[in-house]
Order: structure tokens, then sequence, then C-alpha cells
């Protein structure tokens, strides 16, 4: 799937900003951004549901918006609110689904019976939908999604209303597909799941700021990040807040994760800004993580070209 120049406005507003997006087959495609910064608009055009303003889409060879009718077929959606029909039961609401995408009665019926039993649903499938769980509906949701096992699966923000074991086990199964080659494009705000993507995207106001291999976007940037114990950490805090170069800290129990702006400030010259502070602290350099990555992406002025090869 590539887009080159994908733009979207509401008025006055360009939700979508000149995004070029490259997504292999069989990848696992995570897209991350603030709330409001184009994911799901974005979404919503790769799949034909929305008309882009300006770009080219391509999508499994078909140029879209104009040929998203042969896309329907070849796609499965799903976004963070279960479309689902709550008064159907399970098995009617896969039933309905695998009607809707032209299985006959036959196929329909043994595609059925396999996604109960390989979605652990078989124990409930007389059970309306509306009285499932979260976690299980979110597992209905993507059985339905992929009924006429399609190439391409696009879920916008999936996992939002979930448990963190419902979670793992939903991941589990895009992986499951992903090696059985379907490709995945997936949103989240969740750092742990942008971790396990094979490929990120970052947004930010409508404009690609980041994409890469997870572990290539945070090698870049190896020696910005500090950890400082202490003591009296809100303190240490407010001193850190005015400091020039710190783009962010957080606090986690006694310890402050630090994100620098630039990598050339040097462990020594950090602890010595410091100084006088609180006699206790003890600092230390970190490798980055994802949220590091996320935070440099989408609040530092000037980082926007960034990009991983
Ligand atoms: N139909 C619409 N009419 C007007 N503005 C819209 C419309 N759809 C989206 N927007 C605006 O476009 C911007 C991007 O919205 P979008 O839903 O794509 O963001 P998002 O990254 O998916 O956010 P979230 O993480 O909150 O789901 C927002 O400012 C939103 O208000």
């Amino acid at each position: 799937m590539h887009a080159r120049g994908l733009t979207k406005r509401f008025g006055a507003l360009v939700a979508v900003n000149k995004v070029d997006l490259d997504v292999p087959r069989a990848c696992v495609y995570g897209f991350l951004g603030p709330n409001g910064s184009g994911k799901s608009t974005t979404i919503r055009m790769l799949c034909g549901l929305l008309t882009p303003g300006a770009g080219e889409i391509d999508v499994l060879g078909l140029a879209i918006p104009r040929q998203a009718e042969a896309l329907k077929r070849r796609i499965g959606y799903m976004t963070q609110k279960f479309s689902l029909f709550d008064d159907l039961s399970v098995r009617q609401n896969l039933e309905f689904l695998a009607t809707v995408q032209g299985l006959s009665r036959h196929d329909t019926r043994l595609r059925v019976d396999e996604l109960l039993r390989r979605y652990r649903l078989n124990d409930r499938e007389e059970q309306l939908a509306g009285t499932m769980s979260g976690g299980q509906k979110q597992r209905l949701a993507l059985a339905g999604a992929i009924v006429h096992k399609p190439e391409l699966l696009l879920l916008d923000e999936p996992t939002s209303a979930v448990d963190p074991e419902s979670r793992r086990d939903f991941w589990e199964k895009l992986f499951e597909l992903a090696d059985a080659g379907t490709t995945i494009l997936v949103s989240t705000h969740y750092m742990d799941e942008a971790e396990r993507c094979h490929r990120l995207a970052i947004l930010d106001n409508g404009n690609l700021v980041a994409d890469g291999q997870p572990k290539e976007l945070t090698e870049k940037l190896r020696g910005r990040t500090f950890v400082v114990h202490a003591d009296s950490p809100r303190r240490v805090k407010a001193a850190l807040d005015s400091h020039p170069d710190v783009l962010s800290v957080a606090q986690i129990g006694n310890e402050l994760r630090v994100l620098m702006r630039r990598d050339d400030v040097s462990l020594e010259a950090f602890r010595h800004s410091l100084d006088g502070v609180d006699a206790s602290t003890d600092v230390h350099t970190v490798p980055p993580n994802l949220e590091d990555v996320f935070v440099v992406a989408t609040r530092n002025p000037g980082q926007g070209e960034e990009r991983a090869a």
C-alpha cells in the first residue's frame, strides 16, 4: 500500500497534510499520534470511505478512491466503536457479516465455525453481542472484520477499551494474521503496542513527523535521555522544567525521566546543572524508548523532518 501527498481539509483545518506512506505486505504497521492528529482521517481515506482533497493512493494495486468498490471485498476495517449488532447473537453477527461479504451459505457455515473456534467464542455463540465484555466484543469484532479473509486489515484504535491481557491476546491474533500474509495497519495510543509493530508512522497536526522501524527510531535518540534519582523529585523537576535544553520531565516514583532537546548535552554538564538543587541526586543515561520518540516527534519544533531510513 502506498500513498503520496495525501491531503484532507475540513474547512480551514488541514486534517492530513501531504502524507507519504509505504506499508509493505504482511507487515504490522503502527499509526501513532496525539488526539486529532489525523490518524482516523488517513485510515478512512486509505480504505475508500473518505475522498482525499489531494494525493495518490494505491491499495493492493487499486487506485483509491476510483476503484474503492473493488477494494471492499479485499480489506477488513474495524474501528474503536464496536461495529456489532448488540441484539444479534455472536454467531448471527458473524453470519450476517459473511452474507454481506458475499459468502455462500456453505462457506459461511464453515468459516463461522472456524472463527468461533479460533477466536474462542464457541462456548458463547448464542450469547447476544451486547451482553459480552469489552475484550470479548473486540475478539468478535476482529473475527467479523476478517470473515472474508481480507488481504489488508485497517484497525482504528481497536484496543482502546480493553484490559491489558485482552490487548495482548488481540495482538497475538494480529501477528497470526500477519504471519499468514495479511497486511495490517493499526492505530494506537499504547506505546507497548507501537513497540511491537514492524514499522511505525507518527502523525502530528496532520503531518507525518517520523516513520521507520521502532528500533531505528529509538536509536536515533541515543544520548538524549537521563534518569535522575532524588529524595525530593518535585524540587528537581521544578528546576528541570526551566532548563532550556530539557524537552520533557516525567516523574515515576522517586525517579525523573528527562528527555533533552539535543543529544550533545554531556552527562557531566547535566549533573552540573543540578548542583545545589538537591544534594541526593544521582543521574545516569538510559536508552531511549518509544515514548521519548513520540515526545520528540510531537513536541519539538524543527524535528519534523527527521525520518529513519
Ligand atoms: N468530518 C469532519 N468534519 C470536520 N472536521 C473533522 C471531520 N473529521 C475529522 N475532523 C477533524 O480532523 C482532525 C483529525 O481528526 P482524526 O479523527 O483524523 O484524528 P485522530 O488522530 O484519529 O484522533 P484520535 O486519536 O482522537 O482518534 C481533528 O481536528 C478532527 O476534529
